[in-house]
């Protein structure tokens, strides 16, 4: 590994390495890819099944120069369900990332096993190369490991609920309480559970060196897909992209049972900043699981549909609309066995002490600057897409 000019956190030199990103061609993949060519001398063997996130990244645009960063990346289309090209990209990097999961809630109860499958047993081939061949892992868990909070638990009027004791959640002593088998929600979570005890295991066993990493809602450009433009017609996204849907169609945002569940939500801009700081800092990251999150951005769901209502306005000069949401059952909305957490305030402690590293952008401003994209990207998509729909 030649040296890069640049320095970690404790002074010495950081070295270029060879980094094989499993899941690149995703959200959060997308924007840690281009950061790494922005900023950074590594090289990036991106492996995903989808490269339109980062097709920017491969190719020049129509017409442009060729790319600053020349062939730093390389797309492997494959699969790691059943591809046995895996193991030899693994073999040929010094740092695997891997982000490759189903992550979006209405697939939890729907496609339990493909859920389970994709969460823990595909990622098992990733966790034993590495470990049998001496390479460093950062894996991507969730904040949905904690499930619900203890407060959740106390009596509604209980005064003890506003005590962060009892909803902060902390890697290393904090509980994972999901719901009973039949609320299959709960199926992701427990599977990104066993995953991250395995990689825990196999540091603890055979020295795997391995970071784990639980986003707590990470949001911004390029996060899933509006339905029936870049995806498919009756897919149900993360939260941030239905909104969008909504406000692209001028319909109602639905709110699931009330919107009263409570999310922290971080700009991806701020986040990939974190995992860059785990990347090139490995004596501080080695070994730790850390919560990746804004604590200072907690809203309710019913908070960010009236946040985001107004956002979108003023990004897209049309009057906000007169009924701006509806409420759903989650029944109705995501099916049978849909349960949610109540509550993610994520605990600093860790990162702060590893890394010194702090988000900084606020809900307002990276609404401002996500929704400005959704609108530039999607609207006349969508515009098109009604028009065709009503004449036809
Ligand atoms: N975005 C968030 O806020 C958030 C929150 C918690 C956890 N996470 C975790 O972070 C990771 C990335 O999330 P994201 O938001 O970028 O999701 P994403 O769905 O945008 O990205 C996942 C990528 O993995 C790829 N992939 C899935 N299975 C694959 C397979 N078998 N072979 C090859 N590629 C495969 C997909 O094609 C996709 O491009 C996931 O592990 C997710 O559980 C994300
Ligand atoms: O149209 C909608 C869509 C969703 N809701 C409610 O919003 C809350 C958040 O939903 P979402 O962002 O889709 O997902 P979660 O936060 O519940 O779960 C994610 O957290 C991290 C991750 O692991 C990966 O991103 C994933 O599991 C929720 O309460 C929905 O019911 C709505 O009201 N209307």
């Amino acid at each position: 590994m030649a040296s890069t000019g640049r320095v970690d956190l404790d002074g010495r030199p950081i070295k270029a390495m060879t980094i094989c990103m499993i899941g690149a061609g995703g959200f959060i993949g997308s924007h840690l890819c281009e950061k790494l060519m922005a900023e950074t001398p590594h090289k990036v063997l991106a492996v995903d099944v989808y490269s339109d996130k980062i097709k920017h990244l491969l190719e020049p645009q129509s017409g442009g120069a060729s790319l600053p960063w020349g062939d730093r990346i390389q797309f492997h289309r494959l699969n790691i369900k059943n591809d046995s090209r895996l193991e030899g990209l693994i073999k040929m990097s010094d740092l695997i990332i891997n982000l490759a999961a189903i992550c979006t809630p209405a697939d939890y109860n729907t496609r339990p096993l493909d859920t389970i499958y994709s969460n823990f047993i595909d990622a098992l081939p990733v966790v034993k190369y590495c470990s049998e061949n001496g390479k460093r892992l950062i894996h991507f868990s969730t904040c949905e490991v904690y499930g619900k909070t203890i407060g959740s638990f106390l009596p509604k009027d209980s005064p003890l609920r506003q005590d962060p004791i009892y909803y902060v959640l902390k890697e290393d002593t904090s509980p994972c309480i999901f719901g009973s088998i039949e609320k299959q929600r709960w199926s992701y979570a427990c599977a990104k559970q066993l995953i991250e005890r395995l990689i825990y295991a196999e540091g603890a066993e055979n020295g795997l060196e391995f970071t784990i990493v639980r986003p707590f809602n990470w949001i911004g450009p390029r996060m899933d897909f509006i339905p029936g433009i870049d995806g498919p017609s009756e897919g149900v996204p993360r939260v941030l992209a239905c909104f969008s849907n909504n406000l692209l169609r001028h319909e109602p945002l639905k709110l699931v049972d009330g919107g009263q569940s409570q999310r922290t939500f971080i700009y991806i801009k701020d986040a990939i900043e974190a995992v860059l700081l785990m990347i090139e800092n490995p004596t501080r990251a080695n070994g730790q699981i850390f919560n990746v999150g804004n604590p200072d951005n907690e809203v309710t769901v019913r908070q960010l549909a009236e946040m985001m209502t107004q956002v979108y306005s003023k990004v897209s000069g049309e009057a906000p609309l007169e009924v701006p949401t509806i409420d759903v059952s989650s029944k109705e909305f995501y099916g049978e066995g849909y349960d949610d957490s109540d509550k993610r305030i994520p605990d600093m402690t860790i990162i702060n002490r590893q890394l010194g590293w702090n988000p900084k952008t606020s809900l307002w401003d990276l609404l401002e600057s996500t929704l400005t994209y959704q609108h530039r990207t999607y609207a006349e998509a969508v515009k098109q897409a009604i028009s065709k729909a009503v004449a036809s």
